[in-house]
């Protein structure tokens, strides 16, 4: 649905994306996760048009989105990271306004809001000022208008900064739910237990370019997890060692003839895959900043 390659973008004489590349299939929630930084927003802002990059090329469904790109953005749906809603005026009103843009009318239009503000659980917010909502009511407000026109390709940068559990599982389910009818999503993140949740695959991007992609258990398959022993005996400390093959090393330990009290096996999660990609010794991380 997404082809985005060899993208290239400068601020001045910082490269913000330096070759980035993603594909994104119909039906797949791509977790674009990295540090603060790392080119994510930039990203999406010139898949949704809203900036133009120095090189690359983004296909979106069967358009050149950098020549046919009128035809290109009525595919996709965006929740900017800043707020982009008319304050003044209710939430119903700022649907119909996004539902408008992307060519919905009339009927379906109406049907497109009521089924967006019941996903989203803002039926009883509807006819209140954006204005007088929280925060985290703004964000699923803002949520919906990504949705509202049904889009294939949904771009959803950090949708759930400062929300509240009962947005941020709102908005999952939500985001699920579309991926299930076969819609492409970009969803940006720092908190990587959602990514769980929505059951996505992951892109790590760092200094302007994707430098690792694939299914999470993909990707931590080949991470060791983490053997957690008590012993019986109180004076001895808990026991955590790095293991790829817990039965092995836990029988290794038995044999050694120490009782145990407690044995854990700590799965890789993707924070400690978060971790150990960004700790590891990368190439090419130098050479980021053209200023450099
Ligand atoms: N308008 C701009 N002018 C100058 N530099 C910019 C501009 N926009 C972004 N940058 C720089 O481009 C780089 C990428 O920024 P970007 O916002 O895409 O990162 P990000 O991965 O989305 O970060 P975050 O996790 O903080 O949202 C950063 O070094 C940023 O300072």
């Amino acid at each position: 649905m997404l082809t985005a390659g060899g993208l290239v973008k400068c601020h001045g004489r910082r490269r913000a994306l330096d070759g980035f590349d993603l594909t994104v299939e119909p039906g797949e929630i791509v977790g674009l996760i990295g540090h603060n930084g790392a080119g994510k927003t930039t990203f999406v802002e010139i898949v949704a048009g809203l900036l133009q990059p120095d090189a690359g090329r983004i296909r979106i469904g069967p358009y050149d989105a950098l020549t046919e790109g009128r035809a290109a953005r009525r595919l996709i749906g965006m929740a900017p990271q800043e707020l982009a809603l008319y304050g003044s005026v209710t939430v119903r009103e700022n649907l119909r306004l996004f539902a408008g843009l992307t060519g919905l009318r009339g009927r379906r239009r109406e049907a497109g809001i009521a089924r967006v503000l019941e996903e989203l659980q803002l039926s009883t917010l509807a006819d209140r000022p954006v204005g007088v909502l929280s925060g985290g009511q703004r964000r699923r407000v803002q949520a919906a208008t990504a949705m509202v026109g049904s889009p294939p390709l949904l771009l959803l940068d950090e949708p759930t900064a400062g929300a509240d559990p009962e947005t941020r599982s709102a908005l999952l389910a939500a985001v699920r739910a579309r991926a299930e009818k076969g819609v492409a999503v970009v969803y940006t993140t720092h908190y990587l237990p959602e990514l769980v949740d929505l059951d996505a695959t992951l892109a790590l991007a760092r200094a302007g370019r994707v430098i690792t992609r694939g299914t999470q258990e993909e990707l931590t398959r080949h991470l060791p997890g983490e053997l957690r022993v008590t012993f019986a005996d109180p004076a001895e400390p808990e026991l955590r060692m790095p293991t790829s093959d817990p039965g092995a090393d836990l029988a290794a330990l038995l044999a050694s003839g120490r009782t145990p009290a407690s044995v854990d096996i700590h799965r890789p999660s993707l924070d400690d895959l978060y971790h150990f990609l960004e700790t590891a010794e990368l190439e090419g991380t130098q050479a980021h900043d053209a200023a450099a």
